[in-house]
Formats: C-alpha cells, structure tokens, sequence
C-alpha cells in the first residue's frame, strides 16, 4: 500500500501484540512521537497469548503513515496486521449489493416467484422475447463492462483491481438514475473475446456500458458489439466523457467570450477519452484542434500503426505543427488532458494564449493541480470531486441511460449525445456562469432529470426509440 496517500486522514490501525513480550504503552509512545495521534483503541479479540486492537490515528504531515509502520516493526512481540483508512473501510466487502424487490413469506409467493408458477412467465418470454422488458430486470439494467486495460489513468491493472470503479459505477448508476448496473469485470483482453462474452450476457440487460477499455481495442470492441446487439452499447470513457467535455466547454467559452469555431484547442493523450471528445469538438464546429500523445504532436506527416492515430492527423492539426506538449501549446486557447497525471507545467500554460481554459481531466492525478496553475488560468476544470468543476463522465451516464432505457432506444446516437451535453450545460442558467462554475453538481437533481427528457426526444426523432414515454 502506499502509506503516503493515507496522510492527512484518520487511519486505523490493527495490531496483533503476543501478550507475553508486548508492551502496548511503547507502541502509544511510537505512534504519538512518529506524529500521529490516537483518538480510540478497540479490543478486537483476546486469548491464546494474543491480543488484537484497532487503534483509530490521526496523521496529519505527508510520511507519518510509513513513520509509524517503521517504528512498530522494530518493538518486539507486535505486529501491523493492516493499515485501514475511511476510503478502505467504505470498500470492505464491496459497494453494492442486490436485493428482492418484494419478500417471499410464504410458500405461496414462493411458487409464484420460483417454480412452478414461473414457468408460465419463462414460457410466455419464449413466445415473445420482447416480453423480456415487461418481465424481467431488463428494462432497468446496464452492465458495466471492463476489461481493466485502462482503468483512469492507473493502466493496465487487470480486471481484479478495476472491480472498485466499477461497483463505484454501479452505485451511480442506482443513486442518480435509479439504473440497476453490475460491475462486470472478464479476466480476457483479448478483443475477440471480450465480444463474444459481452455477447453472452447481454439477454439480462437493456444496455452496455462499456468503461476503462484501451485504445484503439475500445473502438472495435464497441462498433462490433453496437453492430451485433439491439440495445445500447456506449464506451463511457469516449462518449460520456465527450458529452460532459463539450458541455463544460461551450460554457467556459461563453464565459471567456469565445467560439468554438475560433479556439485553439490542444488534446493531449489521444486515446479513448481524447478521440472522443475530438470527434464531439469538430462535429460542433472546431476548426483548430491538434493531439498530442507520447510520441508527441500527431501530424500528417508522419504515418501511424495505429489507425485511431492516423485518422486523427489527417482531420486535425491543419496548420502541420510538430514537436511535444510545449510546441502545441504555443498560443492555444483551451488545453484538454485526457491522458496522465503531472504531465503539464505552468512553463506550458505560460505559453498559451491570454485567459486560457484548462480542463486537466486525468484521474485521479489531473495533467496539473489547481493550486499549481488557478493564478495563470481564465477557467480550470478536472474529473475529481473534490475540486470545483468536475468535468466527469458521472454527470452523463446515468442521465443518457435512464432516457435510452425509459425509451428502450436501440443505440445511443449522435443526437442523443450532443442532446445530453446540451442539456447538462444547460442546467446552468447565463446568470449563475462563473469560472468556479461552468459544469452543474453531480448532486444537482435536475441534471439527470434534463438529460434524460432530451436524450428521450433525441432518440423518438432520430427513430431509434421503442417505446413512446409520456411525460
Ligand atoms: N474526467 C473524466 O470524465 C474522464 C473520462 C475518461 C477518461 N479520463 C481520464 O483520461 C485518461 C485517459 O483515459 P482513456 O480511457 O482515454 O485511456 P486510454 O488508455 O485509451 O488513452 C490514454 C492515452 O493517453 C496517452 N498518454 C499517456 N501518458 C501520456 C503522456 N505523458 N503524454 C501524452 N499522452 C499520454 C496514452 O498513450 C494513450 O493514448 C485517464 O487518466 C482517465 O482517468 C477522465
Ligand atoms: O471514473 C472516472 O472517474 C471517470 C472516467 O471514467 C475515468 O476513467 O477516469
Ligand atoms: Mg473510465
């Protein structure tokens, strides 16, 4: 664990002291001279010569954590058996859990819900499939898909570590939209694969949310599955984060008097995320775009592996710019990080054009801090929730689900997606704007409300919607 990202919290600790060579009033003293301090002490058990206690610490500097764990490891007769603080503990045993919608208390609402009398409704879905949204958990279900290939900026992490964000997922999906959505996480990477288990599962569900699935595999992996399936598939990370990305800029732009016809706009890390938010731009009028990636500013001329790349340089970057981050950022208007945390320097920002705008939108480490880069900027955003301005894909998927599921939309197009950012920057009136305030709160319930009504138009006018909703 890295005992750095604990300081600054109540952390708890747990120690196992053999009773015959522990003095626990030496462990207090270590603990209070390495900086932290004890506030509850909980007997967790005792016997058989050992004792074990939660001690609740308050750290305050950086290091303190790893301090204490230094200084406990050297007494003799007591061992750190784990380290917890408040995010840990929120996670014990997971974030989610299912529950019946109506109790069986008897044996006959047990044969009603269960054999036999279930089989009429099994029998009655195989007549007529379509059924199964009158009669089943499929009208109100998403799957939430990953691989763990690109799990925020953490990489590949394997789908065991994406599990968090995707029950975290999953408890937005219920909370903001009352969407019932399963963390899904396939232990395969391999493209073919992922499709043909996406495949498989999806009889239970209304749609699919595909998340944290890296480029350029993402982009197959969901054009196939749209293809093959008859209900939403949407790869959060390019299209919900495009949606809430376009909203936040058309405000941010309003505010520093600009068109987005006129911004210069640099994108860096020109994945998943920065694709999609790419193609949202231009197809709302962006005529100066330029991405930048590892190997630096993508160009036409140069030739590219990767197909996503190429297409990028042929339909961005007009002007033939070349070189890193520093060159693109010469003179630009917006910068837009969508690729890894504590790559931007205010060296760079102090190269872009008057009142910039920066949405540094990595997580859970942004491209740079707020306090690093607030006094050079017109505008800052990030995807955290604990800076103003939370430009996250959160503030799009449970509102274009709830409106493509309340509709049973087959897909979710390109009018249902600009109809979500509309209505998101929408939900701030041209009297309340302010640098501090260009995207709504997660929490302001009118969010997923406007999203969904106009997500839920966009789809009856686009004719990919199965169901009239009558408001
Ligand atoms: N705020 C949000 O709502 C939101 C939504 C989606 C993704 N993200 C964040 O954006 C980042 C990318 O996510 P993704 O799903 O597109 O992943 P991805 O793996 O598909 O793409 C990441 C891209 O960034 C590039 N990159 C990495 N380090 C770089 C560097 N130092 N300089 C330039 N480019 C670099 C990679 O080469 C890759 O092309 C992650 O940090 C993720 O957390 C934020
Ligand atoms: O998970 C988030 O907070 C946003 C986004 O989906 C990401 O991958 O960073
Ligand atoms: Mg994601």
């Amino acid at each position: 664990m890295n005992n750095r990202s604990l300081d600054g919290k109540t952390i708890i600790l747990r120690l196992e002291l053999d009773t015959a060579t522990a003095q626990f009033g030496k462990a207090a003293t270590a603990i209070e001279k390495a900086g932290g301090d004890i506030i509850a002490i909980d007997v967790i058990s005792t016997g058989r010569g050992l004792s074990v206690r939660d001690l609740t610490v308050k750290v305050s500097e950086q290091g303190t954590t790893a301090r204490i764990s230094e200084a406990l490891g050297e007494l003799p007769g007591i061992r750190l058996v784990n380290v917890s603080d408040r995010t840990f503990l929120l996670h014990l045993g997971g974030k989610i859990a299912i529950a019946p919608k109506t109790p069986i208390q008897n044996r006959d609402d047990l044969s009603r819900v269960y054999t036999p009398e279930v089989a009429r409704v099994c029998t009655a879905i195989s007549e007529d499939p379509s059924k199964a949204f009158n009669l089943t958990i499929k009208r109100n279900t998403v799957a939430v898909v990953s691989d763990g290939s690109a799990v925020l900026g953490l990489g590949n992490i394997g789908p065991y570590a994406a599990m968090p964000v995707m029950e975290g997922k999953a408890m937005l999906f219920k909370q903001f939209a009352d969407v019932d959505a399963f963390p899904i996480c396939l232990d395969t990477q391999d493209t073919e694969a992922v499709i043909t288990a996406v495949k498989a599962l999806a009889p239970g569900f209304g749609g699919i949310n595909l998340e944290d699935i890296s480029a350029p595999r993402c982009f197959e992996i969901e054009r196939r599955l749209q293809a093959e399936l008859d209900i939403p598939v949407f790869h959060d990370d390019q299209h919900g984060t495009a949606v809430v990305l376009y909203a936040g800029l058309l405000n941010a732009l309003k505010l520093t008097e600009r068109s987005l016809a006129e911004a210069r706009i640099v994108i860096c890390g020109i994945g998943a995320a920065g694709t999609a938010c790419t193609k949202m731009l231009l197809a709302g009028g962006a005529k100066h775009v330029i991405g930048v990636d590892r190997e630096g500013i993508l160009t036409r001329d140069k030739t590219y592996a990767n197909a996503s790349w190429q297409w990028y340089a042929d339909n961005t970057n007009e002007e033939r710019r070349s070189g890193g981050l520093a060159e693109a950022l010469e003179g630009a208007d917006v910068f837009i990080g969508v690729s890894a945390g504590g790559i931007l320097k205010r060296e760079n920002i102090q190269r872009m054009a008057p009142d910039p705008i920066v949405f540094a939108m990595a997580n859970p480490e942004p491209e740079i801090r707020p306090e690093q880069a607030e006094d050079l900027v017109a505008v800052f955003a990030t995807g955290r929730s604990d800076y103003p301005n939370q430009i996250n894909n959160v503030l799009c998927f449970p509102g274009i689900f709830r409106g493509a599921l309340d509709c049973r939309a087959t897909h979710i197009n390109e009018a249902m997606k600009l109809a979500a950012a509309e209505a998101i920057a929408s939900v701030i009136g041209e009297d309340e704007l302010s640098p501090l305030y260009i995207v709504p709160s997660v929490f302001n319930g009118r969010v997923v409300e406007e999203v969904r009504r106009r997500v839920v138009q966009a789809a009856a006018a686009t004719g990919v919607a199965r169901r009239q909703v009558r408001e």
